[in-house]
């Protein structure tokens, strides 16, 4: 098992949040679930954002619930990509190797090749401005990749993109996943996501987050509090 949530209790003021299960090494998880249910609140303490009121978490075994989030074996992506806008998009990506962007040419050279890897060779000096929605997506993902960290924590990452390029980026995030031998959480809204990205699912709901279920049976034959939520829409 790569991730643990032992027994986890959370609380943000009057809200609270349970978890109580495993991640597979190499899975690709989505977690789902209404508005307010808690699956920000989730990622915020895998991540380490947020301390747990009870329980514990694990990564490979080793017990990380006390470790700030920076000395965690993981990266993150949110929706606004926190890209410097005075850094071109190979300095960005740079970031993610070292944040004072001194680097040696073999790192430089890494730094291109993750470029090339998600599609932006020969586009490594424009800065952000100058990249579209989807192409700034993409530096965000090199910087992600250049971390060379284990887990990667997505929290609708590309809700802001069109749905053909949406689609394109869970994509190549689920091939960078697999090629690296990473394991992935996918906050989204959208189901579609899950079938796209996932073949497991978390479903968030009612102060609790459920033990990850194969996607299609989960989304073929929802419980209760998740059909509630999909409506007549899934
Ligand atoms: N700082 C805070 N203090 C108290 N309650 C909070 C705080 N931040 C968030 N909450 C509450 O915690 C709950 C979970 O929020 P969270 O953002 O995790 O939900 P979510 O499932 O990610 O929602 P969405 O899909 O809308 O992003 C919500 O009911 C929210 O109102």
């Amino acid at each position: 098992m790569a991730l643990r949530l032992e027994q986890l209790h959370l609380r943000l003021g009057d809200f609270t949040l349970d978890a109580d299960f495993e991640v597979p090494a190499r899975a690709r998880v989505a977690v789902i679930g209404p508005s307010g249910a808690g699956k920000s609140t989730l990622l915020a303490a895998i991540a380490g954002f947020l301390k747990p009121e009870s329980g514990r978490i694990l990564w490979e075994g080793r017990d990380i619930t006390a470790l700030p989030p920076g000395k965690r074996p993981l990266s993150i992506l949110f929706q606004d990509n926190n890209l410097f806008p005075h850094l071109t998009a190979r300095q960005n990506a740079a970031l993610g190797i070292r944040p004072s962007l001194r680097l040696s040419d073999e790192e430089w050279a890494r730094v291109d090749t993750a470029l090339a890897r998600v599609g932006l060779a020969g586009l490594g000096d424009r800065r952000p401005a100058a990249l579209s929605g989807g192409q700034q997506g993409r530096v965000a993902l090199a910087r992600m990749l250049l971390r060379r960290r284990s887990l990667m924590l997505l929290d609708e990452p590309f809700a802001a993109l069109g749905p053909a390029l949406k689609a394109d980026m869970l994509d190549l995030v689920a091939e960078i996943v697999e090629a690296e031998g990473m394991t992935a959480l996918l906050v989204s809204h959208d189901p579609e996501d899950a079938r796209r990205f996932a073949p497991l699912t978390v479903v968030v709901a009612e102060g609790r987050a459920a033990p990850p279920a194969p996607t299609e049976a989960l989304l073929g034959n929802p419980p209760p509090a998740l059909a509630a939520y999909l409506g007549n829409g899934a």
